[in-house]
């Protein structure tokens, strides 16, 4: 945003803990796209009311005297304009005046009504007197009826608040009653700021003043990790299928396990970015559980499980990691995936919502579950526990491709619309979750869930359920149950042709920026400037050059 706290922009609209224990969340629902609708309901419901306590304090707080005590009039106030919202089309595309229509929805309110940026800006300024005065780059639009003759005032006003002026670009407007646009970017502390902004709005002389976003990213799009510890902040969890809420769970009358399962939930709960990963003394019936979901699988494994599955679960065996009477602990797993694929695990307390859940796989994170399935249940659970994580997603999560498939769905959810994050998880559990791929024309399983539940790969693999061809556009907006075995399984051509489908389809998403992981800082870059292009460019060129090299290094030495 224009603002550079955008990072408290989450802080101020966050939910505490868990959609589910603050908001009422229902204790069953149909499926994870029902869980997304949900969610977006209550980001939405606190959004507002933090927007409206916001608007209310400065309509209280009166930022408005000072303008008149400066004696730089504008306009005659008394019908003051304001811009309840910004618009997509204004924002400014690397820093100029961007050519879209610019459709303005600027109404007649007697009440000062705060923009997203403004209310965003406000609350940095309110943490302390030095962040009051704290010095602010700002991009403001302004709507000028009246021609040219406008901007002397403006940047008078601007100089009265000590602003300094770094950026100015007129336009003639698309606006019926406004004659030019004026984009002036600025520098000044942000009380002043605000309090500029609130002067000019009260000229009639505009027709609307707009506080813009930073960067091509409005306000309105979601928050999203910037940094592998920002993931510390993405542990929303689903508590609908917890043994404390579900009847039908197998721990439901179980009380120890119910405790057990709290004991377990405080590591994830207090577990911060680059801690080590607390290990868990399993006990006996934990380990048997494990043995027996384990020794099916490894009979299973070799007629069912697509060859990277395999060839990765012989590596996990091989470092003493996957063996039939112990419990791998994630620390270990973590440690070996880094190496050979650069996943590392986090601990979750339990079933996390889908944004966070998908976000954390951009950073080649995977959140995953510690605690043990029931011991009555041990071939199907309703809710993902450590089993599934272990025997179904990890050893795909140590093979290349399939881990990049992985990073590649978790980099187009950063700041996807609602809508477009149910369809990506709708993908992610049609293909990593229950994908079914070909082998030598023989049907083969590489989902997660299929392969973690021996009831679900019998009858994921016989001719009860409907086969269809993988194609993310169907896929995408397939309906779909989490509490019995499905009915729809999607089959890929391979791996390799289900990310370049899904590739395709990704960048018909509607998000107008694109981003970019940066593993040396694990950091997510937003592109969208030509000084960072420019430094990646450099950094492929050297790749090249290396690359070229090898190359001639190889050919020389066959004449050798
Ligand atoms: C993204 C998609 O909705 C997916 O099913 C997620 C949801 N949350 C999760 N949470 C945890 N802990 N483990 C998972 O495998 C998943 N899967
Ligand atoms: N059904 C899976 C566990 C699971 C449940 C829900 C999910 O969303 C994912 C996985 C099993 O028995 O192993
Ligand atoms: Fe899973």
């Amino acid at each position: 945003m224009a603002v550079a706290a955008a990072q408290k922009n989450r802080e101020m609209f966050a939910i505490k803990k868990s959609y589910s224990i603050e908001n009422g969340y229902p204790s069953r629902r149909r499926s994870l796209v029902d869980d997304a609708r949900f969610e977006t309901l209550v980001v939405k419901q606190t959004k507002q009311s933090v927007l409206e306590e916001a608007r209310a304090r400065a309509n209280d707080s009166g930022l408005d005297s000072e303008f008149n005590q400066d004696g730089v009039h504008i306009g005659n106030g008394d019908n003051t304009p304001t811009v309840e919202e910004n618009t997509q089309q204004d924002e400014t595309k690397n820093g100029q005046l961007a050519d879209a229509d610019i459709g303005d929805d600027a109404a007649n309110d007697e009440d000062y009504t705060l923009t997203e940026e403004e209310v965003i800006l406000q609350n940095a300024a309110s943490e302390s007197p030095e962040a009051e005065q704290a010095v602010q780059q700002a991009a403001l639009l302004l709507r000028m009826r009246d021609g040219m003759g406008s901007l002397a005032r403006i940047l008078k006003t601007i100089d009265n608040y000590k602003g300094c002026v770094q950026h100015l670009e007129t336009r003639p407007s698309q606006l019926a009653d406004v004659q030019f646009d004026a984009l002036v970017k600025v520098s000044m502390s942000r009380i002043n700021l605000l309090q500029l902004i609130r002067s000019l709005r009260q000229s009639t002389a505009f027709a609307g003043v707009n506080l813009l976003s930073e960067n091509n990213i409005s306000s309105k799009t979601p928050w999203f990790p910037r940094h592998a510890s920002d993931l510390d902040n993405c542990n929303h969890l689903m508590t609908k299928y917890e043994p404390e809420l579900d009847m039908n769970h197998p721990g439901f009358a179980d009380k120890d396990y119910r405790e057990r399962r709290k004991q377990i939930a405080e590591i994830a709960f207090a577990y911060k970015y680059a801690d080590p990963i607390p290990s868990i003394t399993y006990k006996e019936s934990e380990n048997a559980t494990w043995q027996r979901v384990f020794n099916s699988v490894v009979d299973l494994m070799p007629k069912h499980a697509c060859k990277e599955y395999m060839s990765a679960f012989r590596k996990l065996q091989e470092a003493d990691i996957f063996v039939p009477h112990r419990i791998p602990q994630l620390e270990d797993v973590s440690n070996f995936l880094r190496k050979h694929t650069g996943f590392t695990l986090r601990p979750a307390a339990g079933l996390l919502t889908a944004r966070d859940f998908l976000a954390s796989l951009a950073f080649r994170v995977f959140q995953s579950t510690q605690y043990v399935r029931h011991a009555n249940s041990p071939f199907h659970t309703p809710e993902p526990d450590c089993i599934h994580e272990l025997l179904g997603h990890i050893p795909l999560l140590a093979d290349p491709s399939f881990a990049q498939f992985s990073q590649e769905i978790g980099l187009a959810s950063l700041g996807a619309s609602d809508a477009e994050i149910e369809k990506l998880s709708t993908v992610y559990w049609f293909t990593v979750e229950f994908g079914l791929c070909k082998e030598n024309q023989q049907l083969k399983v590489y989902g997660a869930a299929v392969l973690s539940s021996i009831g679900e790969l019998l009858h994921a693999l016989s001719d009860k359920p409907e086969h269809r061809p993988f194609d993310p556009a169907s896929t995408s907006i397939q309906p779909y149950q989490d509490q019995e075995y499905q009915p729809i399984y999607y089959v890929a051509e391979s791996f390799e042709d289900a990310k370049d489908k899904f590739r395709r389809w990704v960048s018909t998403m509607s998000r107008p920026f694109e981003v970019r992981f940066n593993p040396h800082t694990e950091r997510v870059e937003v592109l969208d400037s030509v000084d960072k292009l420019e430094t990646l460019i450099w950094q492929l060129n050297t790749e090249m050059l290396h690359l070229t090299n090898a190359v001639k290094k190889l050919k020389g030495s066959h004449f050798e």
